[in-house]
């Protein structure tokens, strides 16, 4: 429903989106998340209409929306926007602030669509109160019922649960993806927090330095990033050295031969850099690797170790807390990685294989 087509935005002659790509299906639920700067706000304004763009075209239903030298009004584009300070109207009461976007349409519609958006969002009983007398969480509510009002084919999301806790943070943003995923409207989130992105989303897109990096399910940016840039932003986890080994789905390394999950392109003996994530490291009881705490993060069920190898490498391993082991002792490790990621150790910033 949404094709953004090699799109590039500049702030005079600064290149800050360059040449992206990606589309979203009907009903889809994506994010671009990435450092701040990267692009992220440029290009849900370049989708809304708010920025013009220097090459390629926002095509939305079959219609061009965007392309150098043309630029559709925000109004006449249908899509709904919410923004991180909510930006309600503080004079209009919460059911007028929904009622807003749905002037053309006659007051029993208004009504019924005001209605059923407060069952929604679950502000039935203070449809009448105004945004100072509302929680952050109710006026971020209220806001999305406003977005939504005009029944909009696309919807967008500006970092909207950045200024709630982190409790309230979580579970205001599983229970907007479940709205959207029950009125089957697509959207796009734009959000630095990948857990979020995680949570939310069917699809991320992960930008850096303007420049879409990959596009794709949560769980293959996790577990099969497509570049060193990507895996260095998502999730937690270490380089080791490596060596491609004699069959070509094995790296030899100093936590012994590890057998990948796929044929790598460089020849027997070729230097590689092997990721592994926290969960790739498990604890050993017959042999293994002697390593040593280093560092330890105490999240609840599990505990997030730093641990160094007898090289000096350093691992993370995310071990079960019941059992607490102390800075300097040591453990037997060992890996058990599904999706054993490599890079070549020549061109680090470059492909995977
Ligand atoms: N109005 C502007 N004039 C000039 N440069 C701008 C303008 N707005 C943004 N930029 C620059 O464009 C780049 C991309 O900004 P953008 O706001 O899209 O990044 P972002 O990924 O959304 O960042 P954040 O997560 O910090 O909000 C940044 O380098 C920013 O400084």
């Amino acid at each position: 429903m949404l094709q953004i087509h090699e799109i590039q935005c500049q702030y005079e002659s600064d290149i800050v989106v360059d040449k992206v790509s990606f589309h979203v299906n009907d009903g889809d639920i994506c994010s671009l998340l990435g450092p701040s700067g990267c692009g992220k706000t440029t290009i849900l304004r370049a989708i809304a209409g708010f920025q013009p763009l220097t090459h390629g075209q926002v095509i939305l239903r079959d219609q061009c929306l965007s392309q150098p030298g043309k630029l559709v009004d925000p109004e006449q584009r249908n899509i709904g926007m919410v923004f991180q300070d909510y930006a309600l109207f503080p004079h209009l009461s919460v059911k007028d602030n929904i009622r807003f976007g749905l002037r053309k349409q006659s007051s029993a519609q208004q009504n019924s669509t005001v209605k059923r958006l407060l069952e929604l969002v679950q502000l039935e009983d203070i449809g009448h109160r105004y945004p100072h007398e509302l929680s952050g969480g109710q006026q971020q509510r209220v806001a999305l019922a406003r977005a939504l009002a005009p029944s909009p084919d696309l919807l967008l999301l500006d970092e909207p649960f950045s200024n709630l806790d982190a409790e309230l943070r979580k579970r205001l943003s599983l229970e907007v993806r479940d709205i959207l995923k029950e009125l089957k409207i697509s959207a796009i989130l734009v959000t630095h927090d990948q857990q979020e992105a995680f949570a939310f989303s069917d699809q991320i897109g992960l930008l850096h330095g303007g420049q879409l990096q990959q596009w794709d399910t949560p769980f293959n940016l996790y577990h099969e990033p497509s570049n060193r840039t990507v895996a260095d932003f998502i999730g937690e986890g270490c380089f080791i050295p490596g060596v491609i080994g004699g069959e070509a789905n094995t790296i030899s390394t100093e936590l012994g031969t590890l057998i990948g999950n796929r044929a790598y392109h460089w020849p027997q003996g070729s230097p590689v850099e092997v990721l592994l994530r926290p969960d790739d490291i498990v604890l050993s009881e017959l042999g293994g690797i002697t390593a040593t705490v280093e560092k330890k993060v105490f999240s609840g069920s599990a505990t997030l170790y730093t641990l160094s190898l007898p090289t000096g490498s350093r691992v993370e391993a995310l071990l079960p807390s019941h059992r607490d082991y102390a800075i300097k002792e040591t453990v037997q490790i060992t890996t058990e990685a599904d999706h054993l990621i490599a890079f070549s150790r020549e061109e680090v910033l470059h492909g995977a294989a």
